[in-house]
């Protein structure tokens, strides 16, 4: 259980494993920010997966850690955290490819969102559930896997998106049987790792750098907002209820 890295050649896998759901703790969020970073530090490391073990690949932030925790450091943890890792993966040196299967919602969209090639199992699903639990973020990412107004109809539903309906979208790369997905972001990881890697350290940074959306300041935007819906008390309400199963 935890943030665990593993080399395989000159790929770096970065596994979340929090069950039941990876549903992920402050801590966490900060911990896949380091493992990513490093990861990128490292001049070894050519490209890095992002996986996760378990039912889904992720469930966002952990709910139930704000709720029983006094006062607002899990929430604002939370924020920071997500920050943290969402922008690990954006700036990580090196190109990171998510294989995701199962759930991806919330802060995974903020992780998906951010990495360089997406790599789904035919179960996956990915959404944004924010409106729904008193929050805002993730928008900024989930408008680099769908077109604008796409993107809002998602948001404003809290409606799944298939990763067969992203592939359509150019989004996912490719769409794969379940058993077969790490080898399919492998084979992605190895073909990018024959490459020169300073070219592609050189790539990842130019095309950050041509990036028109600037992904920190748009999220660090819609993070004002999750605070505005919790002072407001919209936030506490929402998640009670989706504790108490409402
Ligand atoms: C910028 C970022 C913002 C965010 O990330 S906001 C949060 C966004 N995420 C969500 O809203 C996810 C909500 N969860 C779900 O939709 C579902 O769950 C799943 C699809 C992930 C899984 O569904 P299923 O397989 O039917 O399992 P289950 O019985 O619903 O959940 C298993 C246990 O996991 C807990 N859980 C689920 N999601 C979270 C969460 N995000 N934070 C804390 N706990 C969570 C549940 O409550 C339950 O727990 P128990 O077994 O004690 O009843």
């Amino acid at each position: 259980m935890g943030i665990l890295t593993k080399r395989d050649g000159h790929v770096e896998v970065v596994t979340v494993d929090f069950p039941p759901v990876n549903a992920l703790p402050v801590q966490a969020w900060f911990d896949l920010a380091d493992a990513v970073t490093q990861a990128g530090r490292d001049p070894d490391v050519h490209v890095v997966i992002l996986r996760a073990e378990g039912r889904g690949f992720n469930a966002g932030v952990d709910i139930k850690e704000i709720q029983r925790s006094a006062g607002y450091d899990a929430l604002v943890g939370a924020n920071r955290g997500c920050y943290a890792a969402f922008g690990a993966v954006y700036d990580c040196a090196v190109p990171v490819i998510a294989a995701v299967h199962g759930f991806c919602l919330g802060g995974g969209i903020g992780l998906v969102g951010n990495a360089d090639v997406i790599i789904a199992s035919e179960d996956a699903t990915f959404g944004v559930p924010e409106v729904e639990r008193g929050a805002l973020g993730a928008a900024t990412h989930l408008a680099r896997l769908v077109p604008q107004h796409l993107m809002r109809t998602l948001y404003f539903t809290a409606r799944k998106i298939t990763a067969a309906e992203l592939h359509t979208h150019g989004s996912v790369y490719r769409v794969v049987p379940r058993a077969d997905l790490d080898e399919a972001a492998l084979e992605v990881a190895r073909d990018i790792a024959k490459k020169d890697p300073r070219v592609i350290r050189a790539a990842k940074e130019a095309l950050n750098g041509i990036d028109t959306q600037q992904v920190h300041r748009s999220y660090r935007f819609e993070q004002g907002f999750t605070f505005e819906l919790n002072l407001l008390g919209a936030s506490d309400e929402a998640r009670e209820e989706f504790l108490n199963g409402r």
